[in-house]
């Protein structure tokens, strides 16, 4: 289970913001060896206060591992044969370490791995440097290839996800008073991207689209059928960003007349500080400030059972379909650099063709 990480405690805040800028799949800089740890550190004490108002630290790993236990037991539940099924945890930017992961399971003597990110939505600032570690890890501690992987690197239009989503979405409609529940605005916000990357052909603005647009389609199914909008929050640093934000939209919502609001933290699949800092603190009071009275968040999918069996349904059906690798086309040719880098990429088709094999030699 692959993800981002996050600071346990005010003293990870510093190494936390180091190794995000020192990280070129997320941020390039001019001389980042001097300024990326530069930059890092005028960010330090505002961050640290930020985890300070959210009880002090990062929740990812607490929410990673309560997902990543329920995701075992419910595939060893219902696939006992390809059991039994394990879970690791490595981070890209905290322990436990993406490393420390591979360390362990070849120390454990496990035999498949499938690679499954945590990110919904493929981003070349994500997934693709989550990969691109892993890539390295694997070459540093397994030259000789003993774990064989499998990669799961976007799931944004899971059925099971979808339906994750719309529950907790549901969940907050179903609070606004009656007058304002078939009319109140839903908010999908997903964390920005530099302008540079989209226009490199990133995907994830087009993916994080697909799961909005997946997510309305099953609300309206269930007979939610509010107008919605999709913004952009969190950007960081003078480099342009994607808009609209979500911070100018909740404004202008106000500043139109709406009262209610339900906002939807659509990129991520935990609370972290743009669910508990950003959007609800922060931006809780410029919605307040802007005349809004109902001013609702849906929950982040944490250990909803629905989410943590679609979880499971992912596995399986990865497992089902012959541990494909992912199908996104890159363009080698057009300077997209929105996937993970070229060796990383011949490696994960490499694996692909390995586990093929593999299973055409067990078969009679
Ligand atoms: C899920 C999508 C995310 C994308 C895309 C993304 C891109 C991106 N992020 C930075 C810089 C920072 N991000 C920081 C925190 C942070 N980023 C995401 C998700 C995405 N980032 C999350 C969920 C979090 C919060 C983690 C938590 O524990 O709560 C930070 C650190 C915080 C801060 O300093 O404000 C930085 C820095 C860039 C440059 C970027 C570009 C592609
Ligand atoms: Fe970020």
């Amino acid at each position: 289970m692959m993800n981002m990480g996050g600071p346990r405690t005010q003293d990870d805040v510093a190494p936390f913001l180091r190794n995000i800028f020192r990280d070129t799949d997320i941020i390039r800089l001019p001389a980042q060896g001097i300024l990326g740890p530069l930059i890092a550190s005028r960010r330090v004490d505002k961050v640290k206060r930020q985890y300070m108002q959210i009880g002090g630290g990062s929740p990812i790993e607490k929410w990673t591992r309560a997902q990543g236990a329920g995701m075992a037991r419910a595939l060893d539940d219902t696939s006992p044969e390809t059991g039994p099924h394990r879970y690791y945890v490595g981070f890209r930017y905290t322990a436990p370490s993406i490393f420390g992961a591979v360390e362990e399971m070849l120390r454990d003597g496990v035999d498949h791995v499938i690679a499954f990110s945590q990110y919904q939505q493929f981003s070349g600032a994500t997934t693709g440097s989550n990969l691109n570690e892993l890539y390295r890890a694997q070459s540093r501690l397994d030259p000789d290839g003993r774990l064989r992987w499998s990669f799961i690197d976007r799931w944004g239009t899971h059925p099971g996800l979808v339906s994750a989503f719309a529950d907790r979405i549901d969940d907050q409609v179903r609070r606004l008073p009656s007058e304002a529940r078939d009319m109140a605005p839903i908010l999908f916000s997903a964390h920005s991207l530099p302008l540079s990357a989209v226009d490199r052909g990133d995907p994830y603005v087009a993916e994080v689209g697909g799961t909005v647009a997946c997510v309305m389609d099953e609300l309206r199914r269930r007979g939610v059928a509010n107008p919605h909008r999709l913004t952009w929050q969190s950007a960081v640093g003078p480099v342009r960003w994607l808009g609209p934000q979500t911070e100018a939209a909740i404004k202008k919502l106000g500043a139109s007349g709406y009262k209610s609001l339900v906002v939807v933290p659509i990129a991520f699949t935990s609370d972290h500080i743009e669910t508990l800092f950003e959007l609800d603190i922060e931006y809780g009071k410029v919605a307040k400030d802007a005349g809004i009275e109902q001013y609702l968040r849906a929950e982040a999918l944490n250990d909803h059972p629905p989410f943590i069996d679609a979880l499971a349904a992912l596995v399986r059906e990865h497992i089902a379909a012959g541990f494909p690798a992912s199908a996104q086309l890159f363009l080698p040719d057009t300077g997209d650099e929105s996937a993970a880098t070229v060796q990383t990429r011949r490696w994960i088709a490499a694996q692909a063709q390995r586990v093929a094999l593999d299973k055409s030699h067990a078969k009679p």
